[in-house]
């Protein structure tokens, strides 16, 4: 197997070019070009010719770098159609029901050795809107199955909308779910609704407490601003609570509710928490993580070695934030440990797209779990073309980084790995400044990849090239460059490079001696089709002494999904490449700096298409 060898108009890139910034085609692209105008001007018979023989050269060239078993085909010179293309962007091991829109998580639960997936769905048609709860049932939270829809707007409460809400399982086999109904005022009132049968496993029918709403809006609050019931949880004292999301005036906050019922709701006088010009928060979470271990803990374990986590949805901007703190259930307080890392102005979940997440606590395998929406972003008519809009991240268990004490760590649950299938290695491999190297691993829209840098220390320690500014979402992307970066890899890359989504480390010196390291990804050239959105994404991530610089990377057609530092960052991309799509998808390894050299070993692995399917009844 080859491991370093590079495409050969790539080759043995000079030092110093910016091999990421080229807008024009590298020479063999030209040529091609070249080719194909001399062709156009010669006769039937000659092109014939001409152009068989230049199918063998294209072959011999190609075959240097795939694999003929996984890629028998080369189209990377065909242009598909639109049709084409969107068929390709399906995803293959994300969780995305058959067709029609898809929004927040709702009520994750486990029941009866069933993990259950409700889900904010519009039943008719790819956009927002006719809001339902959806409804699937997975046993390794990757397969899954398809169940009917289990609660649909039908009274007047929720008759513009079964918003989101949460599922709750007492310890005496009770479930309920509450969720926010878009009345026909569309004030958000919020309702309850019970299993028909729960001694059913699947839980498919669902019935309305016949007393909805169960609460309206409070004085001081707007009436559009008040939803996304939380699980009910005990605290020490015995006492049931329950929290939602609102704002008042630009403050955003979380009411605290208390209930001896689980039907009648009475809400303190004083919030859980508020952080001034943070809008409405949608979608709260609050959870506690151990810091004594990796173990999950179920929503009411309080005492010591626990922290408590705090997660808004910024409404309108497509972001959540999380912040750890201490959570006081005497006083039903909650405090951050850093000021400045607080709810909605601190760390984000993920610095891409991933929004209104939703956790489990997962008894089997005593972990905690989390879903986001992934939105499309690229146009609504795109959405209605394909027939479905917004995809799930693949389900991630959630831990207290105990290394830093201040960040969570988020990892795709193990069970996706039972996916992978024939790894390739490549172990040590220099990258000089400025190069970009191929990967011969055949099929490249389905992948699992496991990347480590190593970068030289001393050579960091000694540089005077110190630079505070460098942001990610500001800079030109991978074609930005200084000493120690960026290098990473480039996802979803034709062959010529016109295409690409670069998910990278940049590291830079900061004035005060230290250095920054950030995980970034560049979307301004994963397509050519004008209407998708051009950005970069990413963050600064703490490199501890002693750790490895490594990412983790899930390509899955149009979604790619990066983890750094074992999780500590993520961000997860929607991309729709026009011509790195089927066998015209490459991946490549690049090292984009100006003077520094960087390994990188690289396991990638091919992924198979997961099961997602409607219940065989
Ligand atoms: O599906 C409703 C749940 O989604 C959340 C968070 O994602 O709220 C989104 C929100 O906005 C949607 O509806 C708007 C139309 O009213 C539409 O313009 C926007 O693009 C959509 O995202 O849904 C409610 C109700 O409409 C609105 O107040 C929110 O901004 C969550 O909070 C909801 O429960």
């Amino acid at each position: 197997m080859k491991t370093t060898e590079p495409l050969t108009d790539l080759e043995h890139a000079p030092n110093h070019t910016p091999l990421l910034d080229h807008p024009q085609p590298p020479p063999a692209t030209v040529s091609k070009r070249l080719l194909i105008r001399v062709l156009s001007s010669i006769t039937f018979v000659s092109l014939f010719f001409v152009s068989a023989f230049l199918l063998i050269l294209l072959n011999q060239h190609e075959s240097s770098y795939t694999d003929d078993n996984l890629a028998p085909l080369d189209r990377s010179s065909v242009q598909p159609s639109a049709a084409e293309r969107l068929t390709w962007e399906r995803t293959a091991f994300h969780f995305q029901p058959a067709k029609n829109f898809i929004y927040d998580p709702n009520g994750p639960l486990f029941h009866m050795g069933w993990h259950h997936l409700f889900y904010q769905y519009n039943p008719y048609a790819p956009v927002w809107g006719n809001m339902s709860w959806g409804h699937a049932v997975s046993k390794d939270m990757i397969n899954w199955f398809e169940l009917p829809v289990a609660l649909v707007p039908t009274e007047w409460y929720d008759i513009e909308g079964v918003l989101s809400g949460s599922t709750t399982a007492l310890p005496n086999g009770q479930i309920f779910a509450l969720y926010t109904g878009n009345a026909n005022d569309f004030s958000q009132l919020q309702c309850k609704a019970v299993p028909v049968d729960v001694s059913d496993p699947l839980l498919v029918k669902w019935v309305k407490y016949d007393g909805n709403p169960i609460l309206y809006t409070p004085p001081g609050i707007g009436l559009k601003d008040y939803r996304d019931p939380s699980t009910v949880w005990t605290g020490p004292d015995g006492k049931h609570r329950m929290i939602m999301g609102t704002k008042r005036g630009t403050t955003g906050l979380v009411l605290v509710y208390h209930t001896t019922d689980f039907t009648n709701y009475v809400m303190l006088d004083e919030p859980l928490h508020s952080v001034p010009n943070t809008d409405m928060w949608e979608c709260v979470d609050l959870f506690p993580v151990s810091t004594t271990n990796d173990s999950a803990l179920d929503i009411a374990a309080y005492g010591s070695g626990i922290k408590h986590v705090l997660k808004e949805s910024w409404e309108g901007h497509a972001m959540d934030f999380y912040s750890i703190g201490t959570y006081d259930a005497i006083n039903d307080k909650w405090t951050p440990d850093n000021p400045e890392l607080d709810v909605g102005i601190g760390l984000r979940c993920d610095y891409g797209r991933f929004f209104a997440s939703k956790s489990l606590y997962d008894p089997l395998k005593k972990r905690r779990v989390t879903w986001g929406y992934v939105a499309e972003s690229d146009s609504a008519d795109q959405d209605v073309s394909r027939g479905w809009a917004t995809i799930y991240n693949v389900a991630r268990t959630i831990v207290l980084d105990r290394k830093t004490g201040t960040h969570l760590l988020q990892w795709p649950v193990e069970e996706l790995e039972s996916l992978r299938s024939n790894v390739r290695e490549f172990k040590e491999m220099t990258l000089e400044p400025g190069s970009i190297v191929p990967l011969d691993i055949g099929s490249a829209t389905q992948l699992d990849i496991i990347a480590t840098f190593e970068v030289d220390q001393e050579a960091l320690k000694a540089t005077s090239d110190a630079n505070d500014e460098y942001a990610c979402t500001t800079s030109s992307g991978a074609a930005e460059r200084g000493s120690f970066g960026p290098f990473g890899i480039a996802v979803l890359a034709d062959g010529t490079l016109s295409e690409l989504t670069p998910v990278y480390f940049y590291i830079a010196k900061n004035t005060k001696g230290g250095v920054d390291t950030h995980f970034c990804t560049d979307k301004l050239r994963s397509s050519l089709d004008y209407d998708s959105e051009k950005v970069v994404y990413g963050s600064t991530i703490p490199v501890l002494d002693g750790e490895q610089i490594t990412m983790r990377v899930l390509v899955d057609h149009s979604v790619v999904e990066g983890f750094a530092q074992g999780g500590r960052t993520v961000i997860t991309s929607r991309v729709y490449p026009t011509k790195a799509i089927y066998e015209g998808a490459k991946l490549f390894v690049f090292n984009n700096a100006t003077t520094t050299n960087v390994k990188a070993t690289l396991n990638v692995w091919q992924m198979s298409h997961a099961l997602i399917q409607p219940y065989p009844f």
